[in-house]
């Protein structure tokens, strides 16, 4: 499975083919729709969110509710648009609206945004041009593209859950009894934490940076259970699944770390307090007696739950904004401002699970076939009796 996204943060629309898919999954626009306001949600978000309404439009791919194995093509329309079509260049320009063009020409680069290096890059003058499609508005799509790909994986009963593990240095308890009490109590959370004293001060923290003109980051966790042995593989770099599970989230703007299981912290234990010891019985076939490598060995899944920590820096825009220089006069100069969020980590939390779903699901129909959804499910549940007895 592959997908690509288009579209620009203020223009008319995003767009996102995805190829691939097995044909006779169900699906349904509900499905794709919740996702995309899970993205919305989240405590720290800026004004925009409540302009747009994120709803998906499938354009193809899909009839009477089911997938075809033809690309399924989507549509999320930009209800902000209205505000810039002159500014965009969609519509044709009058005198007075140069003006408004004019004053929305971007040539103060954000330290931390794509804005300095993208128009060196490819040549604009005017930064808008790199802004507009560096915006994490392309993660609608991306999200969009992943809840298809959490539709397959819940058919395989495969459960992927998200919750937050620090924001600005307020760090949580993880907590929890299994994947779906995770889901449960992090989707009844404003930042979509488990541990409910951690998350009101996460919110006073947020509240503060707000107010200081600032923001803060933090640290995200995607758990998923129910994942056969053996997704990915050893025999070549560029099929261990862990490794491409990273190159995923580290594709999510402003995300600049990921961990797998205990991470970083393996540096400072020894192999004992590390590897996991592997047992055996009746009910759960092979299993580890504990999972601090977070469900990968050889890059390959080994049917504990799969931890991936992501970590995500402060947003770029600042109310307060930092020294920057202005490209046509060289002088030192204030960044622009631009309308922004002061902490987007609950909501971003929804883009790292998604894009980790749509790897895995690749991974999934890459191991146990292309084209149909039932022989997938059929050699997936072959899979399984036959590891458990191995
Ligand atoms: C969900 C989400 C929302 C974001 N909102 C903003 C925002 O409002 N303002 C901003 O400057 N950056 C925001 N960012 C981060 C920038 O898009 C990101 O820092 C930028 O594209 C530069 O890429 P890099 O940080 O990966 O180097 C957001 C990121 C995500 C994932
Ligand atoms: C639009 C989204 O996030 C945007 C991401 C973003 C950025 O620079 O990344 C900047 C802001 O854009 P705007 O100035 O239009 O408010 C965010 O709102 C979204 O998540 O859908």
């Amino acid at each position: 499975m592959r997908f690509l996204t288009a579209g620009e943060s203020h223009g008319p629309g995003l767009t996102t083919i995805i190829e691939g898919v097995p044909a006779h999954l169900t699906l349904s626009q509900t499905d794709i729709n919740d996702e995309l306001k899970r993205r919305q949600g989240g405590y720290g978000r800026g004004r925009r969110m409540k302009i747009e309404k994120d709803l998906v439009e499938i354009m193809s791919g899909v009839r009477h509710g089911k997938t075809t194995g033809a690309p399924i093509a989507l549509t999320v329309t930009n209800d902000d648009f209205v505000h810039w079509a002159k500014v965009m260049g969609i519509d044709a320009l009058h005198a007075e609206d140069e003006k408004q063009v004019r004053n929305k020409t971007i040539s103060r680069p954000r330290p931390g945004h794509a804005d300095l290096n993208g128009a060196i890059k490819y040549n604009h003058r005017d930064m808008r041009n790199v802004l507009e499609r560096s915006s994490a508005r392309e993660t609608t799509m991306r999200v969009a593209a992943g809840s298809v790909a959490k539709k397959l994986l819940k058919s395989l009963d495969i459960t992927v859950g998200v919750h937050v593990l620090n924001i600005g240095g307020v760090e949580a308890e993880a907590d929890y009894e299994n994947v779906h009490d995770l889901i449960e109590r992090a989707e009844a959370s404003d930042v979509r934490c488990v541990d409910s004293a951690a998350g009101e001060k996460m919110k006073v923290a947020i509240d503060e940076a707000k107010k200081n003109g600032d923001s803060i980051g933090g640290i995200v966790q995607v758990v998923v259970e129910g994942v056969p042995i053996g997704l990915g593989s050893h025999v070549h770099y560029d099929r261990k699944l862990d490794g491409k599970l990273a190159g995923a989230v580290m594709s999510i703007n402003a995300f600049k770390g990921v961990e797998v299981g205990i991470g970083f912290e393996a540096a400072n234990l020894p192999g004992s307090q590390v590897h996991d010891e592997i047992a055996w019985d009746e009910e759960q076939g092979y299993h580890r007696k504990s999972n601090r490598l977070g469900g990968f060995e050889g890059g390959m899944t080994n049917g504990m739950p799969l931890k991936i920590n992501g970590v995500m820096k402060p947003i770029p825009t600042l109310y307060k904004p930092l020294q920057s220089v202005d490209i046509e006069s060289k002088e030192a100069f204030s960044a622009s401002i631009e309308r922004s969020d002061s902490c987007a980590v609950p909501a971003a939390a929804v883009v790292c699970e998604n894009v980790i779903a749509f790897e895995l699901a690749d991974a999934i129909v890459d191991m146990f076939g292309h084209d149909r959804f039932d022989r997938i499910q059929e050699a997936i549940a072959h899979h399984r009796a036959e590891a458990r007895n191995f």
